[in-house]
């Protein structure tokens, strides 16, 4: 399939109205909501904007704010997640601009972007096994006492908290971890469809960090279901209750009760080697870089090593086709891509992605993620730069972040 015109770049007078006409035509086939329904999301792509978020990032108060739902004037996350997924701020580079904070915030929001790097630690050991569950099979019990829909929109909490994921693509951690509970926990549903079902209204959407969300708030990578019940949104958003047509007959009063079952191929976590990539670029010569929407940014060290390189980035329609992402995600990455565009030649192209590249000579930028290895090894780039990691990864277990940041010293 061909090339496709760059999308509009709104830093240079296009609207987001332009963007999305842009998804819609050329992508809108592949989207969740079908071309009709291309919108928005709660955040805008692009370098200049993940520039604008970190450098009006303050984060005095975070250790205390960053769990508030409402109001949400009080919330204390950054909403950093969109631009750190996609390349377009880096773990290094986000944690250097707090250097200043108070401590305890600092302190608290560091760990945060540890937990990140850890997410990234894990997925680049385990791959695709990190799509199943790792210790525990998800509690069952809810199937027999939840005759509800998973994320019943008669509760408003549910409601308030879906509204904002498919409208925004973005909620609060705290939120996430209702949504997953609620789903596998007091629901007894599968956590591979309600993770899926998350993942694809995500701005920040990653196998990485929203498999770890999801196995560690079940218990299918951990030891301990998280429950969730009323009381959380008494605590962090009493006015969703006040609100609530079941606010006297709340169906999530108790907590839930439920037993985790070991799943019979639990997966290594024990201390062993993580793939980190090249320490040093190797190769040299690459025409051309190619981009994912792993690494977008302007700092992307292939990208980065060469101010006048080209650069190519293939929507891979068989693999979007199967995600049926929300089309906000792709309005997203197409406003990022044509910022880019704007500055350097860009192609972007829509297909399969080892068909439309082979045969070039292709410098990128090591990925951690198993989608990148495969494609690299048939497409067998000539010039490979390193992953620009927050913490190298040595030989560690997988098993805990804590056993993780005592095997890495950090
Ligand atoms: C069920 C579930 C699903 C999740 N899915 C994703 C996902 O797909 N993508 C994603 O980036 N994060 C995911 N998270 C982690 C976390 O909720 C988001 O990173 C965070 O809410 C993003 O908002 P923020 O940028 O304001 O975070 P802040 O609290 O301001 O934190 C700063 C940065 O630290 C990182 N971070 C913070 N908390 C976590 C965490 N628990 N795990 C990993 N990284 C973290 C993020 O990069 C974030 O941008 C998930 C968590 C849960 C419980």
């Amino acid at each position: 399939m061909p090339l496709l015109p760059a999308p509009p770049s709104t830093v240079d007078g296009a609207s987001l109205g332009d963007v999305e006409a842009w998804v819609a035509q050329h992508l809108g086939d592949l989207t969740l909501e079908g071309p009709d329904g291309v919108r928005a999301g709660g955040f805008d792509g692009g370098q200049s904007a993940a520039d604008a978020a970190l450098a009006t990032l303050d984060i005095s108060g975070y250790a205390n704010t960053r769990s508030t739902v409402l109001p949400e004037e009080r919330r204390g996350a950054s909403r950093l997640s969109p631009y750190i997924r996609h390349g377009l701020l880096l773990l290094p580079q986000v944690s250097a601009a707090v250097a200043d904070a108070p401590s305890f915030d600092r302190k608290r929001f560091r760990d945060e972007l540890l937990w990140q790097e850890y997410a990234r630690h894990v997925y680049a050991r385990l791959g695709r096994r990190f799509r199943r569950a790792l210790r525990n099979e998800s509690p069952a019990e809810g199937r027999a006492t939840w005759h509800r829909p998973g994320w019943d929109p008669e509760m408003a909490c549910m409601d308030f908290v879906t509204d904002e994921l498919h409208g925004q693509g973005w909620v609060v951690n705290q939120t996430r971890m209702w949504l997953a509970s609620q789903w596998a926990v007091r629901a007894g549903l599968d956590w591979r469809e309600g993770e899926q079902a998350m993942f694809v209204h995500l701005l920040d959407g990653s196998r990485a960090a929203n498999g770890l969300g999801w196995q560690w708030t079940v218990g299918a990578g951990s030891t301990k279901a998280y429950g969730f019940s009323r009381w959380q949104v008494q605590k962090r958003a009493p006015q969703l209750c006040r609100r609530c047509p079941l606010r006297d007959a709340c169906p999530i009063q108790e907590w839930p009760d439920v037993r985790l079952q070991r799943v019979d191929d639990r997966a290594d976590l024990a201390r062993g080697p993580i793939p980190a990539g090249p320490e040093e670029v190797e190769g040299e010569g690459g025409d051309a870089v190619w981009l994912t929407a792993e690494s977008l940014g302007d700092a992307d060290p292939a990208l980065a090593a060469d101010d006048d390189r080209p650069a190519v980035f293939v929507f891979d329609e068989p693999l979007l086709a199967t995600l049926r992402l929300s089309g906000k995600r792709l309005v997203f990455l197409a406003q990022t891509l044509g910022e880019l565009a704007a500055r350097r030649p860009l192609e972007v192209r829509r297909g399969e992605v080892v068909t439309e590249l082979e045969g070039r000579r292709l410098a990128a930028t090591w990925t951690p993620v198993p989608g990148w290895q495969q494609r690299a090894a048939r497409l067998q780039p000539v010039e490979v730069h390193p992953w620009p990691w927050l913490v190298r990864p040595r030989p560690a277990g997988i098993g805990s972040y804590s056993a993780w940041r005592r095997d890495l010293k950090v």
